[in-house]
């Protein structure tokens, strides 16, 4: 067999293959712009994409190096860390930066979007548009000519009550016993022992009596007289007024809740809203949401203006939103725990546990979550945060929140970008240790959804472990195969964001050829987002495209499992393309000409009325891959528990036993079964089939044979003998072969020392006179006066 290199399969392949011409994946396109993407970026000059490049310049000429350079929208800080740390050793929390005066240069957002920035955040309610229009083209610019993948969010500024903004950048200390006036009148330069506040009717329903605390507590004062709109007050707890510190009134130990008066969107939201539709952003923020109406209402408002990719998050950071959590989280597409202001309405030792609520119910409800505000708070002055600052960050990615946010340590501190390594690292040390823990197992416990899709997503990503006899069969997919990397094909994201909510060991790398999708994709958890073009119709040709690409890229080795999950739909009916899981292993191409990948796939799972069957099959039209696919399918009563183990379960854990998949198994057996007739029979049925998940009775037929074959396995009758014989006589044959050099080796040494030293080096037994040992008599030995000395007397 040919000895051929990964790159000139790929050249021979974008030469000749038809389906992989027809497919050619896109260029990058960075907000609605086909743009070039770098391959081997700029990121440490490690300079390994371009020796690719080389590569294909060799063997396909210029065409090829054109394609080889559009090929992958897989971002440069993404491409670096997996050569660099692998598949699992990929950081899975996101990270979003609060972008400021201190770090709003290209250089300092190219050293952010070098450092792991995957969101760019700009507060609206600081700077001027035309300053939030150049940070954004900033952004593109980096993201088209250096292959970063950066998505922008803004944040409304909301409505809510706090000290006016003079722009100045100093903060004003109240002393202990001091009499202040609070007004929402102009004030005439800074007089002293007055504060300005931004909303007139701010004092509307507050008494004489009634605590007025200054963010959350960082002052406290009194109301003791109330004047109109003024009111007089008197500092009890001495403490800083920082610009736009926020307001908040108590009585009797309960807030006086007033954010409900003010509209969530004011006027100028809405005109921020319109600059950040205009300006393509990935994300919408909006602060101070009470309930679900305005959140549906700037959906409704982006469906109209055809901005459907723009997402929209829900800031919680009022009781109010604390009471209709679930109404806000469903109506949204993320959440931010925005623990600056939460911190001001609730008592400071109730955020971990909110904070860890709302991060629940978000997976729950599929939703991505960002934990934000004071992470490294001290960073904002000093160059080191504090420990407890890096426990709280450890905890957020334990709770596996999808995303952490730095605010002012990225806008206005000196030190950003190591704010955000700090981030990185810590993140990234307690993902792994997570893992090392096997949080999964608690953090599965939790059921998190019902319909056919988020169990299948479940079940891909778990071993789902229970007590309950229903799911005590082990689903040995994603976590416990040892799957080093989940590829999912998606066209709007749902499949890749449910499998990122079951926050599986591996990444999932989403491939898509929506850019919308791919920058919103950017916050979930766990998740990689490649812009590709896809093909509606030829799932094989997508699968086979992007795993050559990666593989051929150098991320994919020899021995690396991939589990493929398909979720598009057929276009047309006539469409091999259907919902399908795949599990394959990246073989050493040294030895072949072509890429060989094999598949392993794991027994059944019985959940309710729906199960997954699995299925095995061999190809010919794609000779180079073997693989199994776990079809989805709905079957009535086919899963009655009688207390016994169910035969699948029985074989998977024989299987296992002996260390083999089922495919090895069965694929021999029943090749003239499964090879392309049965091929044509899948794609036909699936074609005519109006139900997407529909049972073939060729499944059924396959699913009770296994059952046999299983029954009879397990029962150690002649069934498995066969292909035990096989593998005994194919191990016996690669050991012989692995000695064969050395037999070879001896057998040379000898015949050397018989040449140099002739026949006498040989001894003859024959030609030497040996004479015979002297004998012995054993009694003489056994004289008495002998034995005497050593045996004790018997009498
Ligand atoms: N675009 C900007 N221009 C100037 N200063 C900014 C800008 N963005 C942020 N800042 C500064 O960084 C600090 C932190 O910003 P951040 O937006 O996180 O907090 P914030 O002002 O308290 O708003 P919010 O309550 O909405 O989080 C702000 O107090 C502000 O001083
Ligand atoms: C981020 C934000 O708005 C807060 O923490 O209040």
């Amino acid at each position: 067999m040919a000895v051929t290199t990964s790159d000139s399969i790929l050249a021979r392949s974008l030469m000749t293959d038809r389906r992989s011409t027809n497919f050619g994946l896109k260029s990058e396109v960075c907000r609605g712009k086909v743009v070039l993407c770098r391959a081997g970026g700029k990121v440490k000059g490690k300079g390994k994409g371009r020796v690719e490049l080389k590569a294909a310049v060799q063997i396909g000429g210029l065409e090829e190096v054109k394609k080889a350079k559009n090929e992958m929208g897989l971002d440069v800080v993404s491409e670096e860390e997996l050569r660099e740390k692998g598949f699992l050793g990929m950081r899975k929390t996101k990270l979003v930066c609060t972008i400021g005066p201190a770090c709003c240069s290209l250089q300092d957002l190219e050293k952010l979007a070098l450092g792991g920035m995957n969101v760019a955040r700009l507060n609206m309610c600081h700077n001027t548009r035309d300053w939030h229009r150049d940070v954004i083209k900033k952004i593109n610019q980096l993201n088209e000519e250096k292959g970063f993948c950066v998505s922008v969010m803004i944040d409304t500024e909301g409505s809510q009550i706090h000290v006016l903004d003079h722009g100045a950048p100093s903060s004003v200390k109240a002393e202990e016993g001091s009499t202040w006036l609070f007004t929402a009148q102009k004030l005439e330069g800074s007089p002293p022992f007055a504060i300005q506040a931004n909303y007139e009717g701010f004092s509307e329903g507050i008494e004489v009596g009634d605590e007025l605390a200054i963010d959350g507590g960082m002052a406290s004062f009194q109301v003791i007289e109330k004047v109109g709109n003024d009111l007089r007050c008197k500092c009890t707890d001495s403490g800083l007024f920082l610009p736009r510190a926020k307001f908040s009134f108590w009585r009797n130990g309960k807030l006086v809740a007033r954010n409900s008066e003010l509209p969530t969107l004011s006027k100028k939201d809405w005109a921020d809203i319109e600059f950040g539709v205009s300006e393509g952003v990935d994300f919408i923020a909006l602060s101070f949401v009470n309930d679900a109406d305005p959140v549906r209402q700037l959906k409704n408002y982006l469906y109209m203006r055809s901005s459907r990719s723009t997402r929209v998050l829900a800031k919680v950071e009022s009781l109010e939103s604390l009471q209709k959590l679930k109404e806000i989280v469903e109506a949204s597409d993320g959440i931010m725990v925005a623990r600056g202001d939460l911190g001001v309405e609730i008592p400071y030792e109730q955020i971990p546990t909110v904070q860890e609520e709302i991060t629940l119910v978000c997976r729950e409800m599929n939703k991505p979550v960002i934990v934000a505000s004071q992470l490294l708070e001290s960073m904002v002055e000093y160059p080191t945060p504090t420990r407890a600052e890096v426990a709280d960050v450890s905890e957020a990615v334990r709770q596996y929140a999808d995303a952490l946010m730095l605010s002012g340590e990225s806008a206005i501190g000196p030190y950003g970008q190591k704010a955000l390594s700090i981030l990185q690292m810590a993140s990234s040390r307690m993902e792994l240790w997570s893992r090392e823990e096997n949080r999964q197992s608690i953090l599965h416990q939790r059921r998190l959804g019902v319909s056919l899709p988020d169990r299948i997503a479940e079940q891909i990503c778990n071993c789902a472990e229970s007590s309950d006899s229903n799911r005590a069969q082990s689903f040995y997919v994603a976590n416990n195969l040892g799957v080093d990397a989940i590829f999912v094909y998606t066209k709007h994201g749902q499949m890749a964001s449910l499998l990122s909510r079951n926050r599986p060991y591996p990444p999932i790398f989403a491939f898509t050829s929506d850019n919308g999708t791919r920058m919103a994709l950017n916050l979930q958890w766990g998740v990689i987002p490649l812009l590709v073009e896809l093909s509606d119709d030829d799932m094989e040709a997508n699968i086979s495209t992007t795993i050559e690409l990666i593989r051929r890229k150098g991320m994919l080795k020899p021995g690396d499992v991939v589990m493929v999950v398909s979720d598009l739909t057929p276009t047309h009916i006539n469409s091999t393309a259907f919902q399908s899981i795949q599990v394959k292993t990246i073989l050493n191409p040294v030895f072949s000409s072509i890429s060989i990948s094999q598949s392993s796939c794991p027994g059944k799972s019985d959940f309710r009325k729906k199960i997954l069957n699995f299925n095995s099959r061999r190809s010919f039209r794609s000779l180079h891959r073997q693989r199994s696919r776990i079809y989805c399918a709905t079957q009535e009563g086919d899963n009655k528990s009688n207390g016994e183990e169910p035969p699948e379960s029985l074989f998977m854990k024989e299987l296992k036993r002996r260390g083999m998949t089922p495919t090895s198994l069965l694929e021999d057996a029943k090749r003239s079964n499964y090879e392309l007739n049965e091929d044509m029979k899948i794609g036909k049925e699936m074609g005519s089939s109006t139900t997407r998940n529909a049972v073939s009775t060729e499944y059924e037929k396959s699913l009770s044979n296994q059952r046999e074959r299983s029954m009879e396995l397990n029962s150690e009758g002649l069934e498995g003998l066969v292909p035990r014989a096989k593998l005994l006589l194919t191990l016996g044959g690669t050991f012989f072969l692995a000695f064969w050099p050395l037999i070879l080796l001896t057998i040379a040494f000898f015949s050397a020392l018989y040449l140099y030293f002739g026949p006498s080096f040989i001894h003859y037994g024959n030609k030497t006179s040996v004479s015979l040992p002297q004998y012995i008599d054993p009694y003489e030995l056994l004289e008495d006066e002998r034995i005497s000395e050593t045996a004790p007397r018997l009498n």
